[in-house]
């Protein structure tokens, strides 16, 4: 995206905003509470118009494309689902057909792979609803897996898990992304995690972009205190990796 801005109730949200993810790329897009990191994902899955600048995927403007085509381009694993509450796995999971024309055996073929995949097989039947935390990120995931997009967005993916099942879920879409030569931009609030899983890191402040680049060259003390108004400092730490590896 390039030259992106965003207005909410006439304010001025986002501005000229521009950022770039590659096939097979995992970037992160962090920022202070209501910097609009949430308003600038949202113009990427056409939940909103940008009021200037322009959104590609896979070289086409998203926000002419028909709904459909975009659909099959840009798949979203977003903060709060009320709307899948009712349903079961496997129907959820489903719902990321809805862009394709239906054929049900091949569908149910692609639910029970992407279930598969994120851990979830035994989990076909159950109300979406009873999941924990965890369980259901993983199903959302699956849904956006049989979506079949080339570019995945993830708003807070981890925001409601315990250490554990937020460096499982993002180990399973970097590696999903890997995988398939799928682009993944994820908003996400630990920085530490953030240096830890991404490829490359977008600073937002203001409703601005800021930095972005490797998250080594971007993180720096002074940045940091910029945006955040906090101090970093080096410490000895606690690192957490999952047991059987590192991030
Ligand atoms: N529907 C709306 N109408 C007017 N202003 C809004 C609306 N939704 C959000 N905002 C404002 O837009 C700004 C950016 O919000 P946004 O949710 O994009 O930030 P964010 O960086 O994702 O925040 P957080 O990290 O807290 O989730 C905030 O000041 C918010 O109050």
């Amino acid at each position: 995206m390039s030259g992106v801005s965003a207005r909410l109730d006439g304010r001025g949200i986002v501005h000229e905003a521009g950022l770039r993810v590659d096939g097979g790329e995992f970037a992160a897009l962090v920022g202070p509470n209501g910097c609009g990191k949430s308003t600038l994902m949202r113009t990427i899955y056409r939940a909103l118009r940008p009021s200037a600048g322009l959104v590609t995927v896979d070289g086409d403007d998203v926000h002419r494309l028909p709904w459909r085509e975009s659909a099959r381009r840009t798949a979203v694993v977003a903060q709060e689902t009320p709307a899948e509450l009712d349903f079961t796995v496997g129907e959820v999971v489903l719902m990321g057909r809805t862009p394709y024309r239906r054929v049900p055996a091949a569908d149910e073929e692609r639910c029970a792979r992407a279930l598969d995949r994120v851990g979830l097989s035994g989990a076909r039947e159950r109300v979406y609803a009873t999941l924990s935390g965890g369980e259901k990120q993983r199903a959302l995931v699956a849904r956006a897996l049989v979506q079949e997009t080339r570019l995945l967005l993830l708003d807070e993916p981890t925001s409601h898990l315990d250490v554990r099942h937020q460096l499982e879920i993002l180990h399973l879409v970097r590696e999903l992304g890997a995988e398939l030569g799928m682009a993944t931009l994820a908003v996400l609030h630990d920085l530490n995690q953030a240096a830890a899983f991404c490829d490359r890191l977008y600073v937002m402040s203001a409703g601005r972009i800021v930095a972005g680049g490797p998250p080594d060259r971007v993180l720096t003390p002074e940045l940091i205190s910029r945006v955040y108004g906090v101090r970093a400092v080096h410490r000895t730490q606690l690192v957490f990796e999952r047991l059987g590896g590192g991030p």
